[in-house]
């Protein structure tokens, strides 16, 4: 593992990957790959989530189009320097902000969506001038097989490399040092991962997850609510991040969601929900067996139907769920859907907040102050109002969770943001030294009072009229002054701009308010 990262970070310290152009290329490459080799991803993803291609296009392969293009449209704009608002001691510098890459990368990548959740990522740290190592998750071993012959064959092979892996190949390279890790996985890795990057002072970002509520208010449109919730927890078979893990709602209507979700699950998939093309399977026996393990002792409305075999899980829903329950304790990440009853929104925000912050949550309701209340009074990583997974799919929003369910986040400018090291720049003149004088020693009172005059916004609003009049008063004074003695020292060119080459019985003081005054203009 050594030698790899120090041949990426040799590769990143050539300066390669921080010019606008390379970084376009490399990002219209990574385009061409996705275009030309479109039938091996998909058959890969498909191989390994048992997923039709249709799914694997819509799920993966057209988010990761979407933020290539979306990159590709707005980095000549990121990468630029930003002037920022400068203050009185700074006008006539040159201030700005220069985004800059911060080194070599590690993105470990997840296997539930195991395409879009490596590329994605990857797009931000290219376009920030980064180099990248690249790990994928071995459970989906057909799509890690596809990124590591694809990716050298469109990247730069220096500068952007992948390996494969298990945990203990993830254990010997988060031995290695790096400038920002981007893990995407469950919160124990997660710590993990913290630990050894805290090591190398590592910033990380922690893509995690955790058990999303979903709040059904009694006043909603319930037949629009059961199908929304349907359709984005029985995605993927469950396997997805943000989908709604549990059911907040008043046990009168227990029975009516029951019948709309069973409703809907017979739309989506069919009378024979095994044979139907839309609906997934369950990642491999270890996860199969762990999600069965939480149907014990449980209620089960419908579904609860499985194949060892094929690792199918029927889309299921239990009721009345005791929230001490092992459904209850951990994220369920499969197709069952728990509902737990509760007398009101005040006892659901109780229950959400009395538990880990959450990666999403869910709240349906007509009522709109409701939706804001619950909003404002929880806490999770992402919301969606009356749907489910919706605000994954805006870039402009930062993606990523809170607490235990992650921190920091990406998408869009956001990865751009979480791949840059935003560099406070300002440029100096080497002239104009006598303003300096405030700030070098010997201090006095009176330089603390110009120091707080020219610095802080409140002080000035109180003493500026004072010190107005007294500066037109040392104004008027000087020029009473220097009209009768003009012809003392008018050979002198007074730039007034060089409070240095001023009369020099001018007071201190004088200057300094003087120069203050022209370094306004
Ligand atoms: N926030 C987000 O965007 C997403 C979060 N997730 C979360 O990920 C979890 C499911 O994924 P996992 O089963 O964790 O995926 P996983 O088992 O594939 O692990 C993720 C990565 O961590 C590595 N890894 C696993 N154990 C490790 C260890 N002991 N030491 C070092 N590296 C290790 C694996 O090699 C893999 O690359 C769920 O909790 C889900 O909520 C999943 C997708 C997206
Ligand atoms: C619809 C795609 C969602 C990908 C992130 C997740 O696992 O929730």
């Amino acid at each position: 593992m050594e030698l790899e990262v120090r041949r990426v970070r040799q590769a990143f310290l050539s300066g390669r990957s921080r010019p606008l152009r390379f970084r376009l290329q490399q990002l219209e490459a990574l385009r061409r790959m996705v275009q030309e080799r479109e039938k091996d991803i998909l058959t890969a993803i498909a191989a390994d989530l048992c997923k039709s291609e249709f799914n694997v296009y819509s799920q993966e392969v057209i988010t990761v189009l979407g933020e290539i293009d979306f990159m590709l449209e707005n980095l000549p704009e990121w990468v630029t320097a930003k002037p920022v608002k400068k203050n009185v001691l700074t006008m006539l510098d040159e201030a700005y902000i220069q985004p800059q890459p911060l080194g070599v990368v590690l993105i470990i990548g997840a296997w539930n969506y195991p395409f879009v959740l490596t590329i994605q990522p990857l797009i931000g740290a290219i376009a920030a001038g980064n180099a990248v190592i690249i790990k994928p998750s071995e459970l989906s071993e057909n799509t890690a097989k596809i990124l590591a012959k694809l990716l050298p064959q469109y990247l730069d092979q220096d500068l952007y490399i992948v390996i494969n892996g298990g945990v203990e190949e993830t254990t010997e390279l988060l031995k290695q040092r790096f400038d920002h890790i981007f893990y995407t996985g469950n919160t124990a890795v997660g710590k993990i991962v913290m630990e050894a990057a805290a090591k190398h002072l590592t910033p990380v970002t922690l893509e995690l997850g955790g058990k999303s509520p979903c709040y059904i208010d009694k006043d909603c449109d319930l037949d629009i609510v059961c199908r929304r919730i349907t359709w984005g927890k029985y995605m993927n078979c469950g396997q997805t991040c943000i989908a709604p893990d549990y059911i907040l709602c008043e046990a009168s209507l227990q029975n009516q969601i029951v019948w709309k979700i069973k409703e809907t699950v017979k739309e989506f998939y069919g009378e024979n929900i095994k044979e139907s093309p839309d609906y997934e399977r369950i990642i491999n026996l270890r996860h199969f067996k762990r999600i069965l393990s939480l149907l014990e002792g449980q209620k089960i409305a419908f579904g609860g139907e499985t194949d060892e075999a094929t690792r199918y899980i029927a889309p299921t829903v239990l009721t009345d769920v005791d929230p001490k329950t092992k459904v209850m304790q951990e994220e369920i990440f499969g197709p069952i859907l728990p509902i737990v009853p509760v007398k009101n929104v005040d006892e659901a925000i109780n229950f959400i907040n009395e538990r880990e912050k959450p990666l999403a949550l869910y709240v349906f309701s007509h009522n709109h102050k409701l939706i804001k209340r619950m909003i404002d009074e929880t806490s999770s990583g992402g919301v969606t109002g009356n749907d489910v997974i919706m605000h994954f799919t805006l870039n402009s929003f930062p993606f990523g969770g809170v607490g235990s369910s992650g921190m920091g986040a990406y998408h869009g400018k956001h990865s751009f943001d979480t791949f840059s090291h935003q560099r406070p720049c300002l440029l100096k003149s080497l002239k104009r030294e006598g303003a300096n004088k405030l700030r070098y020693p010997p201090n006095s009172q009176s330089k603390v009072d110009w120091g707080k005059f020219f610095l802080l916004k409140r002080f000035n609003k109180e003493k500026l009229g004072l010190l107005l009049l007294t500066f037109l008063g040392i104004v008027a004074a000087v020029l009473v002054k220097e009209v009768s003695s003009v012809s003392a020292w008018l050979p002198i060119v007074w730039d007034v701009r060089s409070p240095c080459a001023w009369p020099p019985h001018l007071g201190s003081e004088a200057r300094l308010c003087l120069a203050a005054t022209t370094s306004r203009k």
